[in-house]
């Protein structure tokens, strides 16, 4: 089966620039995947996506989405795919529903059916009593459902969305985030650009991390993390035997081969590590417990620090993400 999305040696030099937006960027999305790309502002994940929606010329390479290379045959591009945009572009001297049926009958849907799709959608969607309303009323938030439902008018195979939640309160951030999973769940492509590690780690099932218009990585979140060796930690809260000093048990805690190495935590009511490791923190647990208690030792209480998109981000740049 063809990939959904298929991207290869991907360029764009916008006219009078001395450098790259996009420098030379190939990946693959599966069908019925959720693909993000993370990256700072100004990585080249808006170019990318204008690219593969059409709205950009690339300066080389090709875009292929849903079988069909978009430059060769923008037409039949973007019948089959559909965009979100950064900043709303619905019209707002219309209703709601118009915006939609209007965009259905660009899409040469039909009458019955257009109509049947922009109730079905406005009701999915929680906008099903304003459909009537001028977008010109609509909150931030409203707008930017109108819009996903809006994308979804002539049932296209792949969903662009460009930074989903910027500028979102949490709640509708949150509401996005339900209706991203349930296009995944109808089968649809999704490719969703943002710079919001907490939004790809919760919603991709692959992250592509883009910086300077380049890829620097693109796995799973988890395996994105787990590449990071040392980035794990546990915390570990210790009631010491009688006899014993917390340096030794620091020290015991330091020879187990899964730390990288340890600290005393400085603002813990007793003695508290954190251990820096090289393996998965949960597993960890066990060996330190068989640790302390070979010297009378008690573990009392453990907490696990997973490493983030954030931190494989800074390790791959030297630069935070914000
Ligand atoms: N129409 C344009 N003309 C000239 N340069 C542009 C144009 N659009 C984007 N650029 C430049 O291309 C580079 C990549 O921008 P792009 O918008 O693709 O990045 P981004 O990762 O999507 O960031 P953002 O989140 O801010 O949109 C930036 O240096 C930007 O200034």
């Amino acid at each position: 089966m063809d990939a959904a999305v298929e991207v290869t040696d991907l360029v764009k030099r916008y006219p009078g620039r001395s450098v790259d937006a996009v420098a030379g960027v190939s990946f693959t999305v599966d069908r019925g995947e959720v693909f993000g790309l993370l990256g700072p502002n100004g990585a080249g994940k808006t170019t990318t996506i204008g690219v593969l929606t059409t709205r950009v010329l690339p300066t080389g390479g090709t875009a292929r989405v849903a079988g069909v290379d978009v430059a060769a045959d923008p037409v039949t591009a973007r019948s089959r795919l559909s965009v979100v945009p950064q900043r709303s572009n619905l019209d707002r001297s219309l209703t709601a529903r118009q915006n939609l049926v209007f965009h259905a009958a660009y899409h040469g849907v039909g009458r019955a059916e257009r109509n049947r799709r922009a109730d079905e959608l406005l009701g999915r969607l929680g906008l099903g009593d304003r459909g009537g309303d001028k977008v010109d009323d609509y909150s931030g938030g409203m707008a930017q459902r109108l819009l996903i439902a809006r994308a979804l008018m002539h049932a296209p195979q792949v969903v662009f969305l460009d930074e989903p939640s910027t500028g979102l309160d949490p709640q509708a951030r949150l509401y996005v985030w339900e209706k991203v999973r349930e296009l995944r769940a109808d089968g649809i492509t999704v490719v969703l650009t943002t710079h919001d590690m907490e939004e790809a780690a919760s919603l991709a099932d692959r992250v592509g991390i883009m910086d300077h218009g380049r890829l620097l990585a693109l796995d799973t979140p988890a395996a994105l993390t787990r590449s990071l060796p040392g980035s794990a930690t546990l915390d570990v809260d210790v009631e010491r035997a009688g006899g014993d000093t917390d340096e030794a048990v620091l020290a015991a805690l330091g020879a187990l081969p899964q730390a990288e190495r340890v600290e005393p935590v400085a603002d813990a009511a007793g003695l508290r590590a954190r251990l820096y490791l090289s393996a998965d923190a949960a597993t960890t647990v066990g060996p330190v417990s068989e640790a302390l208690s070979a010297r009378g030792a008690r573990l009392t209480g453990v907490r696990l620090g997973e490493p983030s998109l954030e931190d494989v981000f800074l390790s791959l740049t030297g630069r935070e993400l914000r």
